[in-house]
């Protein structure tokens, strides 16, 4: 396949989704793959070595295929696809200095599960906006996946949601390996929304297990919690949508359930005593949920929805109420 036939792509982000998400596109013949990541020194690295020295370093990332790039303009240049690979909160930081031009001819895949803060946007909107990007040339990546499992080669699912049912039938065939199976879906804000939902109650999941709660308990928490998600996203964009489907609630059981979930872990360590601060000095990851919260609970001041588990934590993380007092409130409002 020659240069001028392969599939260009960018890819925006350095951490360990951006990683696994290029070793799935290696995955296919024809891709020439830009990426650019904020780290000097890890470019540096994978130029001489072809491994992400910070995250999931037994990925090898063929040279071949992967080109990285210290400068965002020569990473989107030609590129047909742009996937946003960075944590929500520094997607703006991430593309200063570009503009509408920049993007002309451009679809925008969003791999983030998290909403700008302070705009409290849907990343597909907030692009959509920013650099009027028309919302049927935007996607996004979602589905129950942990980049750590995709680096091991386990059997996973994607679902890629667009309204551009093309786009997102295009781009299944781009995720799809002998380990990923990605499946087109046309609901993108049912899907961003629980997306960036199921981190919320992964936070709970942590705190209550880091509080000493059982598998029971957690049962009934994630299951009060998805409900809770079905009644957010249908205030905000009703329609007809199958919740018990892997982009909803396989999502919201990995997150909630997983040994590598960042939520998780975040919301345990909070669980077990650490303050928020702490707590984020001790991840070098990101956990969205943590922005999601303030995000969701701001947004529901004009909806009203009834959303005990996610106002739970708001009280938890912003307005540090005892975790022990907050479970002990919130126990009483499920069923
Ligand atoms: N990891 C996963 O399994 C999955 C993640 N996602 C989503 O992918 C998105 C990216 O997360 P993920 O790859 O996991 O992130 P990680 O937690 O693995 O890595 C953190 C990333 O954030 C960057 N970062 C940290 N602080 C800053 C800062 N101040 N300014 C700019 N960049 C910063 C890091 O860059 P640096 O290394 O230079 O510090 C690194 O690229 C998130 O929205 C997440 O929800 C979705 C599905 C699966
Ligand atoms: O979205 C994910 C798995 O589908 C990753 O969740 P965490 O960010 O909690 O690790």
């Amino acid at each position: 396949m020659s240069f001028l036939n392969s599939r260009k792509i960018a890819v925006i982000g350095g951490g360990s989704w951006a990683t696994a998400i290029i070793k799935i596109l290696c995955e296919q013949p024809n891709v020439q793959i830009r990426w650019w990541l904020r780290s000097k020194t890890d470019i540096e690295h994978i130029r001489k070595f072809h491994h992400n020295p910070s995250y999931l370093s037994d990925v090898y990332l063929s040279p071949k295929k992967v080109k990285v790039c210290d400068q965002m303009n020569d990473a989107i240049k030609g590129a047909e696809y742009v996937i946003l690979a960075v944590p929500a909160a520094f997607v703006e930081e991430s593309l200063h200095g570009l503009q509408h031009k920049h993007f002309k001819a451009k679809r925008v895949v969003s791999a983030i599960k998290g909403m700008i803060p302070g705009e409290n946007a849907l990343v597909t909107d907030w692009i959509a906006d920013k650099f009027q990007v028309a919302l049927a040339d935007t996607c996004v990546i979602a589905g129950p996946c942990h980049a750590e499992e995709v680096a091991l080669e386990k059997q996973s699912y994607l679902t890629i949601a667009s309204t551009n049912g093309d786009t997102a039938k295009d781009f299944s065939g781009l995720m799809t390996c002998r380990f990923v199976t990605a499946k087109p879906l046309d609901d993108l804000y049912g899907v961003e929304y629980a997306a960036v939902m199921k981190n919320i109650v992964a936070l709970a999941c942590g705190i209550t297990h880091g509080l000493g709660y059982g598998d029971n308990f957690q049962a009934v928490l994630v299951s009060n919690a998805m409900q809770e998600i079905g009644r957010f996203v249908t205030a905000l964009d009703p329609r007809e949508r199958e919740m018990s489907s892997s982009a909803y609630l396989g999502d919201l059981l990995v997150t909630a359930y997983s040994q590598f979930s960042r939520n998780r872990l975040f919301g345990n360590m909070v669980g077990r005593g650490y303050s928020v601060k702490a707590a984020q000095l001790e991840m070098k990851m990101i956990a969205e949920g943590y922005y999601a919260t303030k995000s969701i609970c701001e947004m529901n001041k004009k909806y009203l929805v009834n959303l005990p588990v996610t106002n739970s934590v708001y009280r938890i993380l912003y307005e540090d109420l005892s975790p022990v007092h907050v479970m002990e409130d919130l126990k009483k409002q499920l069923n």
